[in-house]
């Protein structure tokens, strides 16, 4: 990260949305996040290289030969990806590699045209997403605009029905939530807390701050208690200060045990929080490996990340 905010109105507003208090909370988390980040010698990824398809000690998710296309164009055409159990591992490339919608296509919200995948050792290939949710994988979803019009205790309870109902047609209909609402609220009232957005919790989702939004979105994916977590660019707009906080949520996942796989242009970011990076272009995996490894590694420069990290000693 750096130290200045590249929007300062922006990072001037959502501070004074904010409150000094909360700034103050979010550094220190910070700070306490960045001195239990598991190093990465320490990780069972260790001594791994970086070979695209490589295999994992552990792995939660196994994709092989999976492609999905729009058309004449090839959005995804992944050969075999290993995603190891309990790491944070971040997905990158340039805009249009497939990355949106190889998550998509894993989480059972988009169809694949060929491949198969397993989750835990199951096959899970062709699942309705509810069904890969109750399996324990869930992705986060920016707040939609009928979303934003249930109060953030609705749009917890809601996303505890299985990633079905996020449609206003279904979040109208509160019999999906009801037969389980005393534990629902119960676990949802914990994570506003958790996420700090116990306040908020009767105001409408649409009177958030963008911060405040990523953390309900993260908040929401929990409600399911899952294994595995897919951010779809958890940080995109949030001032610098949240987004440390934001960090530091993630961290906490990993922490506690769960799988985190996040799509993220912020290389900060990336290199700063990633046990493994995984690198696409053109729907292809062109590389993985270690952040220290991909910001040298010459496909990823040439494809993606230009001369920014383009250090002494980058290597094919
Ligand atoms: N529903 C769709 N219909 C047609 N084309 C699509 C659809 N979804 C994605 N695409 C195309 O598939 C390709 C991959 O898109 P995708 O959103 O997965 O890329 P991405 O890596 O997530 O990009 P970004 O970083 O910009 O979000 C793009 O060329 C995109 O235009």
């Amino acid at each position: 990260m750096t130290d200045e905010p590249k929007d300062v109105q922006g990072a001037a507003d959502e501070r004074a949305e904010l409150g000094d208090s909360e700034i103050v909370e979010a550094r220190q988390l910070a700070e306490e996040a960045v001195e239990e980040t598991v190093l990465p010698d320490e990780s069972a990824l260790a001594g791994l290289t970086g070979t695209p398809g490589i295999a994992k000690p552990d792995p939660i998710l196994v994709a092989d030969g999976v492609s999905r296309a729009f058309g004449g164009l090839k959005a995804v055409d992944v050969g075999h990806l290993e995603v190891q159990r309990g790491t944070i591992t971040s997905l990158i490339g340039p805009n249009g590699a497939g990355k949106t919608t190889l998550f998509n296509v894993l989480t059972g919200f988009d169809r694949a045209d060929s491949g198969t995948w397993s989750f835990d050792g199951r096959p899970a290939a062709g699942l309705a997403a509810h069904k890969m949710a109750r399996r324990g994988m869930v992705r986060t979803f920016q707040l939609t605009k009928a979303l934003t019009r249930l109060t953030v205790l609705e749009n917890m309870k809601l996303a505890a029905v299985g990633q079905r109902g996020e449609n206003f047609f279904n979040a109208l209909v509160p019999p999906l939530w009801r037969p389980q609402e005393g534990g629902l609220e119960k676990r949802a009232l914990e994570l506003l807390d958790r996420f700090k957005l116990a306040h908020m919790r009767d105001s409408f989702a649409g009177e958030l701050s963008g911060g405040q939004r990523k953390l309900l979105e993260m908040a929401r994916a929990l409600m399911v208690g899952p294994s595995m977590v897919m951010l779809d660019e958890p940080m995109a707009g949030v001032n610098p200060a949240l987004t440390q906080s934001l960090l530091g949520h993630v961290r906490a996942l990993r922490d506690e045990g769960m799988t985190v796989l996040f799509v993220e242009h912020d290389m900060d970011v990336v290199m700063g929080i990633s046990d493994w990076v995984v690198c696409m272009a053109q729907g292809q995996v062109i590389a993985e490996g270690p952040p220290e490894q991909i910001r040298s590694n010459r496909t990823v420069i040439d494809a993606y990340l230009g001369t920014r990290y383009d250090e002494p000693g980058a290597k094919e």
